[in-house]
């Protein structure tokens, strides 16, 4: 299996080098040449079987023979045994016909940990085989930050620099990143935004001196190790409500588009999705995008559910390079006019096929207290906030086939919000029950690329 970029001009990789590289050298991403196909007869036979099974089966056809069967099989047995969940994703029925993805059993408490757990052992074992070492950056705006940590700390083959926007994550993502102490661990807060930080990532990966002397590798959901291990809940959650004979929606709580990308890929792969609903909060480009046709930037509005405040959404270039009819020089021309002023249309034709797949919707935030406060009250189920931004915009989308909201994070990542809305203050569980009382370390830096790369390339151990 090859690896193509979005962008057209960097050449195409096999899995470990596209994993490695994490963002293609033409600035584009990498996206998998063709689609492998999951049989009907598959899809079925996932139902009742273990989600590493599930998971070996799916990512393997992706993996082709680059990774020995034994190798790949000790990755995911690793990856998912320290989930608190049997099941590792299970599905709980709210409301008759609307169901939730719990997919924060992992040890950070959100969907995050599904991939990063895979992708950290995915890299390991490649660096490990070509006795290389790499130095990964991620920017965060909280989730995936903490993920990463968690599955990078003291691994031998990596530093990891970590970019978090200071003072806009929640105070336990804050303490989760930066109280790992690890000496290959380094949190960087940056005087910006979460686009800021990721800017910073993705300008560092396109300076070429830089991104070779130190052997860049990146963990945001740029990279397609993260996608793959996605997709996987897609499969898993519509078998188990009897796919392929009954077709299923996804409503997904969405960012940087990477977690509902993978749900277009399932689909893609063969799965029987109705429709895919992309719910964002009040930082809403994606859902203006799909209704307008002009994807364009504005302000990012601080929200209580911070890991979506989101403007510049990556992986919304994956869906249209497939929807443009892969002609990565409409996505060069797109991504241009978002460089040069801030926004592009999108062409009559992606647009239709994009729409003819997916909706969206925005959920405010009084809506999404609302939503935490409700749920509660008539399902005993408690919500944290970026679920209920999916679960309010699939509660207007139910339908005739079974809808499944992903459940993005536990709500004890998030206890002010969640006690502002419910009364109910979320307990964190025993391993994280002194977060608070933990050494920090984190060091503060200008939105600055430049500052940035200095402080990476003084304490990297690859170059
Ligand atoms: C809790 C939570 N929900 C939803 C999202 C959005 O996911 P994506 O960025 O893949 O769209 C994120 C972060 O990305 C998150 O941390
Ligand atoms: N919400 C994310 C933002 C980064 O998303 P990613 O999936 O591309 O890594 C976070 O929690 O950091």
């Amino acid at each position: 299996m090859q690896f193509v970029s979005t962008r057209g001009q960097a050449p195409a990789l096999g899995f470990s080098d596209a994993v490695l590289a994490g963002l293609a050298s033409d600035g584009g991403l990498y996206v998998p040449q063709s689609w492998p196909q999951v049989s009907p007869d598959e899809i079925a036979g996932f139902a009742g079987r273990a989600y590493a099974d599930v998971a070996y089966d799916i990512i393997s056809r992706f993996t082709g023979d680059e990774i020995a069967p034994d190798a790949l099989k000790a990755i995911i047995d690793g990856a998912y045994a320290g989930f608190r969940h049997p099941s590792v994703a299970p599905l709980v029925e709210l409301e008759p016909g609307h169901f939730v993805l719990e997919l924060f059993h992992g040890p950070t408490l959100a969907f995050k940990d599904v991939a990063m757990q895979f992708l950290s052992r995915v890299m390991d074992h490649v660096l490990t085989e070509r006795n290389l070492r790499a130095t990964i950056v991620g920017a965060t705006s909280g989730d995936t930050g903490s993920a990463a940590i968690e599955a990078f700390k003291g691994r031998d083959t990596t530093d990891i620099f970590i970019l978090h926007p200071l003072g806009r994550t929640s105070a336990v993502q804050r303490l989760q990143m930066t109280t790992v102490l690890d000496a290959n661990v380094h949190n960087i807060a940056v005087e910006g935004t979460f686009d800021d930080c990721q800017n910073i990532v993705k300008a560092m990966f396109n300076n070429h001196r830089f991104r070779d002397g130190v052997r860049l590798s990146g963990v945001n959901s740029i990279n397609w190790g993260r996608i793959v291990a996605q997709i996987v809940y897609y499969f898993t959650a519509a078998a188990s409500l009897g796919s392929p004979h009954r077709k299923v929606s996804f409503a997904v709580p969405t960012g940087n588009f990477g977690d509902i990308f993978a749900g277009y890929c399932a689909k893609r792969m063969g799965l029987p999705i109705e429709r895919l609903i992309v719910a964002t909060n009040a930082n809403d480009i994606l859902r203006r995008a799909i209704d307008t046709g002009r994807y364009e930037m504005e302000g990012v509005a601080p929200t209580i559910s911070p890991s979506m405040d989101i403007q510049i959404s990556s992986n919304f270039e994956r869906l249209l390079f497939d929807a443009a009819g892969r002609d990565a020089a409409a996505v060069v021309r797109m991504m241009d006019g978002l460089k040069q002023s801030g926004g592009f249309a999108l062409p009559e034709a992606a647009l239709g096929a994009i729409r003819s797949e997916f909706s969206a919707g925005t959920t405010g935030e009084a809506e999404t207290r609302a939503t935490i406060a409700t749920t509660l009250k008539n399902s005993g189920y408690l919500l944290d906030p970026h679920t209920a931004v999916g679960v309010h915009v699939a509660r207007g989308a139910l339908g005739t086939v079974p809808m499944i909201t992903l459940a993005t994070a536990h709500p004890a990542k998030f206890p002010a919000a969640v006690a502002e809305a419910s009364g109910i203050d979320p307990a964190l569980p025993a391993w994280l029950a002194d977060l608070h009382d933990r050494e920090e370390r984190v060091t503060v830096l200008a939105n600055d690329q430049a500052a940035v790369e200095d402080f990476i390339m003084a304490r990297t151990r690859a170059s």
